[in-house]
């Protein structure tokens, strides 16, 4: 069931949608996202930033952080590093107006901010955002010009069902079945484990692996061979220092979405990094 708000805000995304503006997120490249969360203050941030400035990242990979709302405008001020982007964590399914607390795609395009991310399973769970929904805002951002990294994964009890692959296909499907095959070029999918996230229960690079050789199948029988070949899949779900080099060496592991490690400048670096030492 899709919110009631969405239905109303519906009829505004048709003319929107005119306005398409073609960015291509799949260049082939390594791609590092750094999910803040809700988590910092003005202090941490700075000095976060600071550290991020001062790290080395390969010329070679793709870099978004994700910071709090409040926190972009300081962020996009102060990190003067040229390999990072700055995302949102969220937006709304439409255009602007009555929808309290929310922040449309076309603020976030107005802002300069090239990324957004949607789908988080912390949405799915915390705030109802069901498939269809996220299908919908995934339409919407990009009919503005975001680029989107849109967030998969199946719960404990979901891998344990064996229903893993399903339920991946299920959620890209909500996406596919409204937005139209060029319109991948600009999303990267990121395959999220809820029982990895936040956990300190890493998928093993195996089970990532299948897993997302599972999603590149799906994208190749659904939307094109082309595409599939060069849409990027990152994993995510307690990524850090230690265990991204070896996950990094799976061949279809084309990057991370990271949580709590992203924090961390240092961390953030070498997981960004950890592209140099795969493939
Ligand atoms: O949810 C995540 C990124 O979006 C992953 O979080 P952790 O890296 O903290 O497990």
């Amino acid at each position: 069931m899709l919110p009631r708000c969405w239905v109303v805000a519906s009829r505004v995304h048709a003319a929107a949608q005119r306005r398409s503006v073609v960015v291509n997120a799949g260049t082939g490249k390594f791609i590092v996202g750094g999910n803040w969360k809700c988590n910092g203050t003005a202090e941490s941030v700075k000095s976060l930033v600071k550290e991020l400035n001062s790290g080395k990242i390969d010329a070679d990979v793709d870099v978004y952080v994700a910071p709090p709302f409040v926190f972009i405008p300081r962020v996009q001020k102060e990190l003067n590093n040229k390999n990072y982007a700055v995302a949102a964590q969220n937006c709304w399914v439409s255009a602007g107006g009555a929808f309290t607390g929310e922040v449309s795609a076309d603020m976030l395009a107005d802002a300069d901010i090239p990324w957004v991310i949607l789908g988080h399973s912390e949405r799915r769970a915390l705030c109802g955002e069901t498939n269809e929904f996220v299908g919908e805002k995934t339409k919407y951002a990009l009919s503005k010009g975001l680029k989107v990294a849109l967030c998969i994964g199946e719960t404990l009890e979901q891998r344990e069902a064996g229903t893993t692959l399903d339920i991946c296909r299920a959620q890209l499907k909500a996406v596919n079945d409204v937005v139209t095959a060029a319109d991948w070029e600009n999303i990267v999918i990121a395959y999220e484990p809820v029982w990895a996230i936040g956990t300190g229960k890493v998928a093993t690079p195996d089970q990532a692996q299948e897993v997302h050789a599972g999603i590149r199948k799906w994208c190749a029988d659904n939307i094109s061979p082309a595409i599939a070949s060069k849409i990027r899949i990152q994993y995510g779900g307690s990524v850090n220092a230690g265990n991204c080099d070896e996950l990094a060496q799976k061949e279809d592991i084309d990057g991370f979405l990271v949580g709590g490690a992203s924090l961390i400048g240092e961390a953030f670096v070498t997981i960004c990094n950890s592209a140099k030492h795969s493939k």
